[in-house]
Protein backbone atom coordinates (compact mmCIF):
# COMPACT_ATOMS: atom_id res chain seq x y z
CA UNK A 1 0.00 0.00 0.00
CA UNK A 2 2.88 2.23 1.29
CA UNK A 3 4.95 1.73 -2.33
CA UNK A 4 1.35 2.18 -4.09
CA UNK A 5 1.08 5.52 -2.50
CA UNK A 6 4.50 6.62 -2.95
CA UNK A 7 3.90 6.83 -6.76
CA UNK A 8 1.28 9.20 -5.91
CA UNK A 9 2.68 11.57 -3.22
CA UNK A 10 5.68 14.10 -3.37
CA UNK A 11 7.45 10.63 -2.24
CA UNK A 12 8.25 10.02 -5.42
CA UNK A 13 6.89 12.41 -7.59
CA UNK A 14 9.10 16.00 -6.74
CA UNK A 15 12.65 17.32 -6.02
CA UNK A 16 14.36 17.82 -2.63
CA UNK A 17 13.81 21.37 -3.55
CA UNK A 18 9.74 21.27 -3.86
CA UNK A 19 9.59 19.23 -1.27
CA UNK A 20 11.31 21.84 0.80
CA UNK A 21 9.33 24.00 -0.28
CA UNK A 22 5.99 22.83 1.03
CA UNK A 23 7.14 22.06 4.67
CA UNK A 24 7.98 25.84 4.42
CA UNK A 25 4.35 26.49 3.27
CA UNK A 26 3.37 24.29 6.09
CA UNK A 27 5.07 25.76 8.82
CA UNK A 28 4.51 29.40 7.61
CA UNK A 29 0.37 28.81 7.80
CA UNK A 30 1.44 27.13 11.58
CA UNK A 31 3.65 30.11 12.92
CA UNK A 32 1.04 32.43 11.33
CA UNK A 33 -1.86 31.16 13.36
CA UNK A 34 -2.42 30.28 17.12
CA UNK A 35 -4.83 27.58 16.21
CA UNK A 36 -4.34 25.64 12.93
CA UNK A 37 -6.51 22.62 11.97
CA UNK A 38 -4.99 20.46 8.83
CA UNK A 39 -8.46 19.08 7.46
CA UNK A 40 -10.75 17.55 4.68
CA UNK A 41 -13.99 18.25 4.38
CA UNK A 42 -15.74 14.83 3.89
CA UNK A 43 -13.46 13.65 7.17
CA UNK A 44 -16.06 12.36 9.79
CA UNK A 45 -12.69 13.11 12.34
CA UNK A 46 -12.00 16.61 11.01
CA UNK A 47 -15.66 17.29 11.64
CA UNK A 48 -15.60 16.50 15.22
CA UNK A 49 -12.44 18.62 15.92
CA UNK A 50 -14.04 21.62 14.28
CA UNK A 51 -17.01 20.79 16.37
CA UNK A 52 -15.44 20.94 19.17
CA UNK A 53 -13.57 23.97 18.66
CA UNK A 54 -16.61 26.10 17.79
CA UNK A 55 -18.66 24.95 20.53
CA UNK A 56 -16.15 26.37 22.64
CA UNK A 57 -16.09 29.40 20.53
CA UNK A 58 -12.15 29.54 19.64
CA UNK A 59 -10.68 31.43 16.82
CA UNK A 60 -8.71 29.06 14.39
CA UNK A 61 -7.48 28.60 10.92
CA UNK A 62 -8.71 25.41 8.69
CA UNK A 63 -6.56 24.29 6.09
CA UNK A 64 -8.61 22.03 4.21
CA UNK A 65 -6.41 19.59 2.09
CA UNK A 66 -8.76 18.30 0.07
CA UNK A 67 -10.09 22.11 -1.70
CA UNK A 68 -6.14 22.68 -2.61
CA UNK A 69 -3.98 21.25 -5.69
CA UNK A 70 -1.21 21.03 -3.45
CA UNK A 71 -3.06 19.35 -0.49
CA UNK A 72 -1.22 16.01 -0.82
CA UNK A 73 2.11 17.58 -1.20
CA UNK A 74 1.13 19.53 1.97
CA UNK A 75 0.20 16.01 3.92
CA UNK A 76 3.22 15.19 3.32
CA UNK A 77 4.98 17.88 4.38
CA UNK A 78 2.95 17.65 7.48
CA UNK A 79 4.74 13.75 7.90
CA UNK A 80 7.75 15.28 7.33
CA UNK A 81 7.21 18.05 10.32
CA UNK A 82 5.21 16.21 12.77
CA UNK A 83 5.83 12.31 12.33
CA UNK A 84 1.73 12.64 11.69
CA UNK A 85 -0.03 12.56 7.97
CA UNK A 86 -3.64 11.71 8.80
CA UNK A 87 -5.87 14.46 9.24
CA UNK A 88 -7.26 16.12 11.39
CA UNK A 89 -3.27 17.27 12.24
CA UNK A 90 -3.64 19.87 14.65
CA UNK A 91 -1.36 22.59 16.28
CA UNK A 92 -1.57 25.33 19.20
CA UNK A 93 1.10 27.72 19.30
CA UNK A 94 3.32 26.42 16.50
CA UNK A 95 3.29 22.73 18.62
CA UNK A 96 1.65 19.58 17.21
CA UNK A 97 -1.03 18.32 19.47
CA UNK A 98 -2.42 15.15 17.52
CA UNK A 99 -5.66 14.15 16.14
CA UNK A 100 -9.14 14.11 17.06
CA UNK A 101 -8.40 11.74 19.55
CA UNK A 102 -5.43 14.14 21.06
CA UNK A 103 -8.35 17.00 20.92
CA UNK A 104 -11.13 15.17 22.46
CA UNK A 105 -8.70 13.86 25.69
CA UNK A 106 -7.96 17.53 25.96
CA UNK A 107 -11.61 18.43 26.50
CA UNK A 108 -12.91 15.01 28.47
CA UNK A 109 -9.91 15.83 31.16
CA UNK A 110 -11.01 19.60 31.19
CA UNK A 111 -7.50 21.40 29.72
CA UNK A 112 -9.01 22.22 26.22
CA UNK A 113 -9.90 25.75 27.43
CA UNK A 114 -6.73 26.76 28.97
CA UNK A 115 -4.68 25.34 26.48
CA UNK A 116 -6.68 27.44 23.85
CA UNK A 117 -6.13 30.49 25.91
CA UNK A 118 -2.70 29.85 26.49
CA UNK A 119 -2.69 29.48 22.78
CA UNK A 120 -4.36 32.62 22.36
CA UNK A 121 -7.48 31.28 20.24
CA UNK A 122 -9.88 33.57 21.96
CA UNK A 123 -7.67 36.93 21.51
N1 LIG B 1 -7.14 8.57 15.23
C1 LIG B 1 -7.15 9.63 14.24
C2 LIG B 1 -8.02 9.19 13.06
C3 LIG B 1 -7.87 10.14 11.88
C4 LIG B 1 -8.17 9.47 10.54
O1 LIG B 1 -8.30 8.24 10.45
N2 LIG B 1 -8.30 10.32 9.53
C5 LIG B 1 -8.48 9.81 8.19
C6 LIG B 1 -9.53 10.66 7.47
S1 LIG B 1 -11.15 10.55 8.27
C7 LIG B 1 -7.20 9.98 7.38
O2 LIG B 1 -6.38 10.83 7.68
N3 LIG B 1 -7.06 9.16 6.31
C8 LIG B 1 -5.92 9.28 5.45
C9 LIG B 1 -6.05 10.40 4.47
O3 LIG B 1 -7.12 11.03 4.33
O4 LIG B 1 -5.04 10.68 3.80
C10 LIG B 1 -7.66 10.90 14.90
O5 LIG B 1 -8.20 10.80 16.01
O6 LIG B 1 -7.48 12.00 14.33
Amino acid sequence: MNFIRSFFTSAARLSPEAKMANVKEVERIINNNNVVVFSKTWCPYCKATKAALNEIKANYEVVELDNRNDGDDLQDALLEISGQRSVPNIFFAKQHVGGNSDLQELKNNGTLKSRLEEAGAFA
